[in-house]
């Protein structure tokens, strides 16, 4: 019997950009059902009752939530082709650390950009590029994360490339004059397809954004 994959995520989402990237690497056929955050489905609630998150991967009925718990265990389901994780321990371990280090940082801070008051802007613009900048030092002179070729950290982090121009129009900054180096490491990245083909429109992010912000009432 052929295996049964259904995608429960929201098209901005960098979370579901990483689940749609590990999908695409290994070519496994899925069904993708877009989440309504403002309006969660009972299937959502379901599936992910804990967090009430999307991600969810639905495989042959049983659920897998947490974006790096899923790509790892697409990895460990589906073999055949495209490793996601190093196979050397330690390099896991590494790789893990900094995917682990950028869901604890990167998107809190991301989102206090264009949800913050005028006045808090500078400091939270601050800390954001703080964290690019450590980002940019374990980069070091590498041409990806994972070393001479994409990997698991470098898939953690692409998906805020197509958030970007957001963060720079709320911010009122820009990311490239602050950290170059992140800049052409993301447009290095983008030349891969299977990159540039599992990230959005950063036009579709912003006018996301733009929509969240009525909705909560933010001026
Ligand atoms: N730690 C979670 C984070 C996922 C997450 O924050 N998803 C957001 C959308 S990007 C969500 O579903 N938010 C709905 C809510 O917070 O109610 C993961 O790695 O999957």
């Amino acid at each position: 019997m052929a295996d049964e994959v259904v995608l429960l995520d929201t098209y901005v989402s960098v979370f579901g950009m990483r689940v749609r990237f590990a999908l695409a690497e290994k070519g496994i056929q899925y069904e993708y059902k877009e989440q309504d955050l403002l309006n969660k489905t009972p299937l959502l609630l379901q599936m992910n009752p804990i967090h009430k998150k999307i991600p969810v991967l639905i495989h042959n009925g049983k659920p897998i939530c947490e974006t790096l718990i899923i790509v790892q265990y697409i990895d460990e389901v589906w073999t055949d082709k495209s490793p996601l994780m190093p196979s050397d321990p330690y390099e896991r371990a590494h790789a893990r650390f900094w995917a682990d280090y950028i869901d604890k940082k990167l998107y809190d801070i991301g989102r206090k950009i264009w949800t913050t008051k005028k006045e808090d802007q500078e400091a939270v613009n601050k800390e954001f590029i703080e964290c690019l900048k450590l980002l940019e030092g374990e980069l070091g002179d590498k041409p990806y994360f994972g070393g001479g070729s994409f990997g698991f950290v470098d898939m953690t982090l692409i998906p805020y490339y197509c958030w970007f121009p957001t963060y720079e129009k709320f911010g009122n900054f820009s990311i490239e004059a602050e950290c170059p180096k992140i800049v052409a490491w993301a447009k290095r990245c983008m030349q891969k397809e299977s990159v540039s083909k599992s990230l959005v429109d950063p036009d579709k992010v912003y006018d996301f954004v733009v929509m969240l912000r009525q909705a909560w009432d933010i001026a």
